[in-house]
């Protein structure tokens, strides 16, 4: 499969390669100039790499939901954690010291895992009980050149529809509880947090500062919402614009905003930086998935909550973040981690 982005209410399957693009900017020449009719594919976390976006053959949309056949998965188990738990909470550790020293005020810290299989992960398997797991989630299948990345997104990046714009942005995590008091009481004392609140607003802000150069009307709610996947509560603010120029693509907006301090941090340069000389690769995790056609409408979703699968289909990293400010406890923090891992863990049946 070429690239699925599943959503709700409208889900896209595209396949074959007419061409491929490892640059926004050659992305965006050739819907411009008419060569292709829309661009599918992932943007790295890092702005400064190789994107993986493509021209399909063939495309099509459907009405959503995507309730395709649920097959069995091969048995997959976990067989290294980068970093190791315990250097992730000293990273962890370093990081709030970092922020207190006053220059950095918000980093994203991310781990991930090593996964095996018995046999090949079929991605769009994957991707199918992903989405059968969090209905309200963003499944997504793209071909990066070295894989293929899969995951089941709750956050939206940005969708233009003619000269409107929405998005999604997500900052600020807790843990679902089983039992309904307590996953209630988490949910209030996630709306209440300062420390959640604080790790949110950088990410509204910073939207709200990098949209108001492209939109005429802005609407950013003063205080986030509760939203929730099968694992977390999120804090969450819906956000409206509506663009001045026309001309301006879900492609444009989508690389004017990302990297999101939801996925990086504040100030911008400073935590890409922090980021790029203390962590692994991140690859396309942190990135971006979406579309954009020649009329300049398109969606791209934040990618998280994905795992890349190697060339042969038996080996697979899975990624997971969580945003540091003063006042994180980076025993939490990995519990956090933890947490969101469970998206592809769960659906892989993988034991931890
Ligand atoms: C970076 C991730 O989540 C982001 C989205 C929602 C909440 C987040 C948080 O509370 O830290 C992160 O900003 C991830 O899942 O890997």
């Amino acid at each position: 499969m070429g690239f699925l982005l599943a959503r709700a209410d409208r889900v896209l399957l595209a396949t074959g390669e007419r061409a491929r693009f490892d640059s926004v900017a050659a992305a965006a020449r050739a819907l411009e100039t008419g060569a292709t009719e829309i661009v599918v594919g992932a943007l790295p976390f890092d702005p400064q790499r190789s994107a993986a976006l493509l021209s399909p053959v063939d495309f099509a949309f459907t009405d959503g939901p995507w309730r395709p056949e649920l097959g069995p998965l091969p048995s997959t188990r976990l067989v290294r954690e980068i970093p190791t738990q315990a250097e992730h909470v000293e990273r962890v550790t370093t990081l709030v010291k970092l922020i207190g020293e006053g220059a950095l005020h918000k980093v994203v810290a991310a781990r991930s895992v090593a996964l095996a299989a018995d046999t090949a992960i079929d991605p769009e398997l994957l991707v199918a009980h992903l989405i059968s797991r969090h209905p309200t989630s963003n499944g997504f299948v793209a071909d990066v050149g070295s894989g293929t990345l899969v995951g089941a997104s709750p956050e939206l990046l940005v969708s233009r529809r003619g000269n409107r714009v929405t998005l999604r942005p997500l900052a600020g995590t807790a843990p679902r509880r089983s039992d309904p008091d307590a996953d209630r009481a988490e949910a209030e004392r996630l709306l209440a947090s300062t420390k959640d609140q604080e790790e949110h607003s950088y990410v509204t802000e910073w939207i709200r500062a990098k949209l108001s150069t492209v939109c005429s009307e802005l609407t950013v709610p003063s205080a986030p919402v509760l939203t929730d996947t099968p694992e977390v509560w999120h804090l969450a603010t819906p956000i409206e614009g509506v663009l001045a120029d026309q001309s301006t693509t879900a492609l444009d907006v989508a690389t004017l905003l990302h990297p999101t301090p939801a996925v990086c941090g504040t100030p911008t340069d400073l935590a890409l930086a922090t980021i790029l000389e203390r962590e692994e690769d991140r690859g396309f995790y942190g990135g971006a998935v979406g579309w954009c056609d020649r009329s300049g409408d398109g969606e791209w979703i934040v990618a998280i909550r994905c795992a890349e699968i190697a060339p042969d289909g038996r080996t697979a990293i899975a990624y997971a973040g969580g945003g540091i400010v003063a006042a994180s406890d980076p025993d939490a923090e990995l519990a956090e981690t933890s947490t969101k891992l469970r998206t592809l863990l769960g659906a892989l049946g993988v034991q931890t």
